[in-house]
């Protein structure tokens, strides 16, 4: 059975999946597409830091996933012309290990910590003083005999990336100089990373056929290379190899994304909050137990997007569907006359 969920699913599947989103990857801060005040800043800050030959300030990224976090990261260090260590909040479980790393840093490094939200409390104490002074504390020995040393680090930058930058604590969250907010991309600069792919991967598509895939990506540049790949495989099984408009509706409906470009788990949500509680409001867990998934994923994965696209409202109550979500189910939301009745040339108003 194909895992369809996985199809949207904003995080990295695989490990297969990472090595072709390395290689589709952009390098330097001109092939990202979209996200224009994010770039324009970071070019200022970059240049600004590089002509003093000082570090960049600390910068955290969030944003939901597959948005381009990690893409920016490494981009900021080869703008800077500097190294880049990657590790991650979970991966950190002693101060030592966070200590090992910092201690490693050459002048002006980019340290990259993922899932920075999830750093323990113990780990993110030896991080204040290494951001704010290269400075670390360390205990040598045990017992009576232990005592503190501080050691001084090469200035370097952290980059921090979070898919909840609510969940940082507010010490950590001030230390960031600069603090950049990842949106979903629209349709033409998706458009944009389809071709761009498109060209890298060897595939052929025409302009509509990449903003056909463009629209039904979920705002997500890592659901349009996967799309993309997707499709190809069927325009090279079912049809010349050449991706066109048709190609790629026949391809994604076969894969059960539809118009919208929500997944078999949006609908899943939107029906239930409409069939279940009547379009709600419904609290997070009721959510949770009715579709079978955990909180985080409905959080952080399934929600933005649809409340991005205002099928979704998040209200102090619970969540609420809109009447935009009704309408997408086929339904009359309501209070409201069914969706023929409210079409523009209906005369009404
Ligand atoms: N601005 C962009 N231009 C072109 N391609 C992009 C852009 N942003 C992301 N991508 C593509 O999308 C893929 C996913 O991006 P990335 O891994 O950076 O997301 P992320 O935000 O770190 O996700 P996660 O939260 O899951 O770690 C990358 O392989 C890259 O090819
Ligand atoms: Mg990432």
């Amino acid at each position: 059975m194909i895992e369809h969920d996985r199809l949207i699913a904003p995080s990295a599947a695989t490990p297969a999946e990472e090595a072709v989103e390395r290689a589709l990857r952009p390098k330097r801060l001109a092939e990202y597409v979209g996200q224009p005040r994010i770039r324009e800043q970071l070019e200022i800050f970059i240049s600004a830091a590089r002509g003093r030959s000082e570090p960049l300030d600390h910068v955290l990224l969030f944003g939901p996933p597959g948005l381009g976090k990690t893409t920016l990261a490494h981009i900021i260090a080869a703008e800077m012309g500097v190294g880049l260590r990657q590790t991650s909040g979970p991966v950190l479980e002693k101060p030592g290990d966070l200590a090992a790393l910092l201690t490693n840093l050459e002048k002006n490094d980019v340290l990259f910590i993922d899932e920075i939200h999830r750093l323990s409390p113990i780990v993110e104490e030896i991080l204040y003083p290494a951001l704010e002074d290269y400075q670390i504390d360390i205990m040598i020995g045990e017992g009576p005999a232990a005592r503190s040393i501080k050691l001084d680090l090469q200035p370097f930058t952290l980059v921090g990336a979070t898919t909840r930058a609510g969940m940082l604590t507010n010490p950590l969250r001030d230390r960031f100089g600069i603090i950049a907010r990842l949106e979903f991309y629209d349709v033409p600069d998706l458009a944009k990373i389809v071709a761009r792919s498109a060209d890298l991967l060897g595939a052929q598509v025409t302009p509509d056929g990449a903003l056909e895939i463009a629209r039904r990506s979920r705002g997500t540049p890592r659901i349009a290379n996967r799309l993309l790949r997707r499709v190809r495989d069927y325009a090279e099984v079912k049809a010349s190899g050449r991706i066109d408009t048709k190609v790629a509706d026949a391809a994604l409906a076969m894969l059960e994304v539809d118009a919208a470009g929500f997944d078999l788990m949006d609908r899943k949500l939107l029906e239930a909050i409409v069939h279940r509680f009547a379009g709600g409001p419904v609290g997070l867990d009721n959510l949770a137990a009715a579709i079978g998934e955990e909180r985080d994923t409905i959080e952080d994965v399934l929600e933005p997007y649809l409340i991005q696209q205002g099928y979704l409202q998040r209200t102090p109550r619970g969540r609420v569907a809109s009447a935009a979500a009704w309408r997408h189910l086929g339904l009359a939301a309501p209070g409201q006359a069914g969706p023929d009745l409210w079409s523009e040339d209906s005369g009404a108003g």
